[in-house]
């Protein structure tokens, strides 16, 4: 196979690939020029890891901007009787654009927890795939699931929620259809502590450890839920998920914000992960995860963008200056999170919550996924990673994944990204029409 090399690099140097892997960075005299390279140039920009996305809800980019001034709950229950009507097509529609759209922030793998089984058409599993194959971007296809609804104590509706064992049944086959462990990797994701069962959380944890498979929920994301998990059972919500039997390093957990001292120290000797999401915990006025010290504890921290519902403009890019600028006001010190810190959150760190080690570094052994960003604005910066981070927002130039290019020249490969959008604005206008 050809080998690819990227030259002129600001930043970390020149980069070969081969077959899908990385297989030399450095200066000129570490990666010669070889009889029949393609050699794409990238002059003065800077390369990173493909970033990894650890908590997406994909299916609401079709519904930004709804319920905008409201927390959680509020915003939850404005949008849960809406999602109920949407549809396999719709689902399949908003998640190309939202990964179309994570690629050009420069997101390389994602994670999607899905939850919202329309009249209990699990075919939504399977659209999500197609997608993301479309798109060209590793998929973590949480397999979302609430077995809780209104008349049984939980927040919603029961149109939204689904049967234990139909759950766990579409599970398996989920698991079974898609999981390869490389460009498709099934979790098990039972939605959140108030729209699920003990039993669903007790038998999802069996379904994924009998598979090797990891875990995923939302947890600690705000004090409502805290009062609702003290109310109903008498504990915070991390006990409840001790007794579920899920504190291992084949879980992680979106949000991650109300955790006390002695918490954070069990999240870290358990190596639990955590999906640091810090543009939607400010628009619902959710609070900041703890990312230093759940660092510092030793559990892995990721980014996520979480749905564009919450989180509007799903550019995973945007997030690590948004995760710099809350560490810092939460301390209220500007030492907090570096540049440097929160580019290692959105690669390394998303990876190891994923519980992987071949993506999320961009080293020789690694997968190709390799993330080109413009630098021409960059050249007068001394530290070239800071302006990146603080810099302008931007769209990468080339993303590869795996070798593959997904996106040229600022361009989804083989996807008319405009066509795509307008699809899609036509279906979200159907609902509040
Ligand atoms: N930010 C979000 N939090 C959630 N909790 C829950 O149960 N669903 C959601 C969600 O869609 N976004």
């Amino acid at each position: 196979m050809t080998r690819l090399v990227l030259r002129g690099a600001r930043w970390p140097g020149d980069v070969a690939v081969e077959d899908g892997w990385v297989t030399a960075v450095g200066d000129p005299s570490t990666v010669p020029a070889l009889p029949g390279d393609e050699v794409l140039r990238v002059d003065g920009d800077l390369l990173t890891a493909g970033l990894v996305n650890t908590h997406h809800h994909l299916y609401q980019r079709i519904t930004r901007g709804w319920a905008a001034d409201s927390t959680l709950f509020g915003w939850l229950t404005t949008l849960y009787p809406v999602w109920a009507r949407l549809d396999a097509d719709d689902v399949e529609a908003a998640a190309t654009v939202a990964l179309a759209e994570l690629a050009l922030s420069g997101c390389t793998t994602a994670a999607d927890h899905h939850y919202l089984v329309p009249r209990g058409d699990d075919s939504v599993f399977d659209r999500l795939v197609v997608a993301a194959r479309r798109v060209g971007v590793r998929l973590h296809l949480a397999r979302g699931s609430m077995d809780l609804g209104e008349s049984s104590g939980g927040l919603p509706p029961d149109a939204v929620v689904e049967d234990l064992d139909a759950i766990l049944a579409s599970t398996e086959r989920v698991v079974a259809a898609h999981h390869d462990g490389v460009d498709v990797t099934v979790t098990v994701a039972p939605c959140s502590p108030f729209s699920v069962t003990p039993q669903l959380m007790r038998s999802s944890a069996e379904l994924a450890r009998r598979h090797g498979l990891a875990l995923h929920t939302h947890l600690a994301e705000t004090l409502d839920e805290e009062r609702d998990a003290l109310a109903r059972f008498g504990k915070r919500p991390l006990d409840l998920l001790e007794d579920w039997g899920w504190l291992g390093d084949d879980v992680w957990l979106a949000h991650g914000i109300h955790f006390d001292d002695d918490e954070v120290e069990r999240l870290g000797a358990a190596g639990t992960g955590v999906a640091h999401c810090p543009s939607s915990n400010a628009r619902l006025g959710a609070g900041t995860c703890r990312v230093a010290d759940l660092r510092r504890a030793g559990a892995p921290v990721g980014l996520g963008v979480d749905g564009s519902a919450s989180s509007e403009p799903g550019s995973l890019f945007g997030e690590l200056r948004q995760a710099l600028y809350a560490a810092r006001l939460r301390r209220l010190d500007p030492t907090e999170l570096t540049a440097a810190d929160v580019l290692d959150v959105a690669t390394r760190g998303g990876a190891a919550c994923l519980g992987r080690d071949d993506v999320g570094e961009l080293a020789v052994g690694r997968r190709a996924d390799v993330a080109v960003w413009p630098g021409e604005d960059l050249l007068d910066t001394p530290d070239p990673l800071a302006g990146l981070v603080l810099g302008p927002d931007r769209s990468v130039r080339h993303l590869l994944v795996g070798g593959r290019r997904v996106v040229v020249d600022g361009e989804p490969v083989g996807l008319d990204l405009r066509a795509a959008r307008a699809d899609l604005a036509r279906r979200a206008s159907r609902l509040f029409s």
